[in-house]
């Protein structure tokens, strides 16, 4: 596929690190449902590595973005363009691969198979992608030991905690070493220091490997933990105040 000129352009900007992970844009995006305009003519960038944080009331159209940028919702009009491709214009098929080799999803109450255990919910998406199930063990494991649960693999999740549970899911989000992660309220259903942790783990982990991220929260605490903020209000961006990188929590967290 052609490159895109405007993704191009994006790559040189120099405050994009440049990681592993893919760059994402919406133009002019809007998607109705019935009544209701979620979305009116939102534009997004966000650079490759970036970790970005989406905020904004309820109802201001944060998870339609989300749902936008994995593929699974294909808006009324506009374009969403995930590297060099235009996700907004690929057949579903093709939507679900790319879903499933790029992009790891993270949503608020984890949504693991309770009667399975740890190690079995991280290694589902790469059985799914055809993975031989003892090499898909294996990776599953490596990601349950960088998160420090392997002691638990081999627990029922509905018998871990909500942090652990939620550990668990970053687990299984990333052992598809996604280039983009898209986290949907990741700590809102945790108590504040436990959010706390799995933020700055979520955070740190997908620093380390440059991928790409949009985190949607409620929380401005949550927010200061990213490289920037998109604050949407009505289905469109109202702002962006500077967070994270310099000083605020985001760093001091790091520390
Ligand atoms: N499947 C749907 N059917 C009908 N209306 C919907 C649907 N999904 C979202 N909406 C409406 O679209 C608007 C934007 O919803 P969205 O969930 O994107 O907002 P949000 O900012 O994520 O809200 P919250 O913080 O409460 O999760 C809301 O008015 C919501 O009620």
């Amino acid at each position: 596929m052609r490159p895109d000129a405007g993704i191009t352009a994006l790559e040189g900007r120099e405050e994009h690190r440049g990681g592993s992970g893919l760059a994402l844009r919406l133009d002019d995006v809007h998607v109705r449902f019935g009544d209701t305009q979620a979305l009116r003519g939102l534009s997004v960038e966000v650079g490759p590595g970036e970790v970005v944080a989406v905020t904004g009331p309820s109802g201001s159209g944060k998870s339609t973005l989300l749902l936008c940028l994995a593929g699974l919702l294909v808006p009324d009009t506009g374009r969403v363009t995930v590297g060099y491709t235009v996700v907004s214009s690929l057949p579903d098929d093709a939507r679900t691969r790319m879903r499933r080799s790029e992009i790891g999803v993270l949503f608020q109450f984890g949504e693991l198979v309770p009667e399975l255990t740890a190690v079995e919910n991280v290694l589902l998406p790469l059985l799914f992608s055809g993975i031989r199930r003892p090499v898909a063990h294996d990776r599953a494991m490596a990601w349950l030991r960088r998160l420090r649960l392997d002691d638990r693999a081999d627990e029922q999740v509905s018998g871990l905690s909500g942090g652990e549970a939620q550990r668990v899911a970053l687990a299984r989000a990333l052992v598809i070493e996604p280039t983009v992660l898209l986290a949907d309220e990741p700590t809102g259903a945790l108590d504040t220091p436990t959010g706390q942790l799995v933020m700055r783990e979520m955070v740190d982990t997908v620093r380390a490997s440059g991928t790409t991220a949009v985190i949607v929260t409620h929380e401005s605490r949550v927010a200061a933990y990213a490289d920037r903020e998109i604050h949407l209000r009505d289905g469109a961006v109202l702002g962006e105040p500077a967070v994270g990188r310099s000083g605020l929590p985001g760093s001091a967290a790091r520390s």
